[in-house]
């Protein structure tokens, strides 16, 4: 067939824009699990290529909002980032569908793994969670819910960054306001859980609390302090301790994410740097 004249109008059916994907090329398979913004399952596009689909409950987003800002994320593409797809946003409810992960949550792969991990496995993850963020901080992209149960492991077992930028379209209270039941405080800087104040310095204080949770295989940081207590635990100078399977080097790189003051602390770059010196170190 030639080349359709650019002028001519589209009217030959109806065109999906490059974030759109056909609904109809979308076959449905097993349940995945549930999260904020709803069910999540597996399925196929177009007959082969396996996806993860999610489910926007009505009201759970703000999706005209998300729409938009799906145009840009679709951009960003890197081997540590779960691959946005496409949206279907032409019914109700809309769906996100990402590249299929099938390993699941990094947080369930640590607990459901405790005990049989080395050094170097535990290492190889926080790499690949460090090298993800270091390509969302030089598009000056900022995460905002980093966490082990925010990564993904696929069936090579390596670990992807997930959900980059999603809280900024969650429309449910208890999860953005800083007081709310469900807002990360375990995980955020003191700029953040007393000023909202987001950057990609306060993706890296998030880090250091993952690379607790990676070092612990899995455990719940402050597991005895609900929320309002590690606020003031935090503002007061207290840290999480050192994981039995964390040298004190790489124990020392995550007191380097949790300084006080976020220009103290380092760049995704240099915590990679880092991170790798201590392959090394390790041998
Ligand atoms: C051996 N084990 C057996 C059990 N198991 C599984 O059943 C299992 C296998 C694969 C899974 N994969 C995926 N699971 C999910 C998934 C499943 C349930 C809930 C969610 N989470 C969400 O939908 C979600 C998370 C965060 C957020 C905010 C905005 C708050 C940051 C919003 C929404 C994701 C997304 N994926 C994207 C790509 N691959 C997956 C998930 C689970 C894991 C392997």
């Amino acid at each position: 067939v030639g080349k359709r004249d650019k002028s001519a109008p589209s009217t030959a059916g109806f065109s999906y824009e490059k974030w759109e994907i056909n609904p109809s090329e979308l076959t449905f398979m097993k349940e995945l699990g549930c999260g904020q913004f709803g069910q999540v399952r597996l399925g196929k596009w177009r007959a082969q290529h396996k996806v993860a689909i999610k489910f926007v409950r009505q009201g759970a987003m703000h999706e005209e909002d998300f729409i938009e800002e799906a145009k840009i994320m679709m951009k960003l593409s890197h081997p540590k980032l779960v691959q946005l797809y496409g949206v279907c946003s032409q019914q109700k409810p809309i769906y996100i569908v990402t590249e299929f992960m099938e390993n699941g949550s990094l947080l369930n792969y640590l607990q459901e793994g405790r005990g049989s991990f080395d050094l170097g496995s535990l290492l190889s993850i926080s790499l690949d969670v460090c090298e993800g963020m270091e390509y969302l901080e030089a598009h000056g992209f900022i995460h905002r819910d980093l966490a082990s149960r925010n990564c993904l492991v696929n069936d090579s077992r390596v670990v992807k960054v997930s959900d980059f930028g999603m809280t900024r379209f969650v429309l449910d209270d208890q999860y953005t306001s800083s007081s709310g039941s469900k807002f990360p405080v375990k995980w955020s800087p003191p700029e953040v859980f007393n000023f909202c104040r987001y950057s990609s310095k306060s993706d890296v204080w998030s880090y250091g609390v993952l690379m607790w949770e990676v070092f612990t295989e899995g455990r719940m940081p402050f597991e005895n302090n609900p929320n309002h207590e590690v606020v003031t635990l935090i503002m007061q100078g207290h840290r999480l301790y050192r994981p039995k399977l964390a040298t004190p080097t790489l124990y020392d790189i995550m007191q380097l994410c949790w300084k006080e003051r976020s220009e103290d602390r380092p760049s995704f770059s240099s915590l990679w740097v880092m991170l790798s010196d201590t392959l090394e170190e390790d041998v």
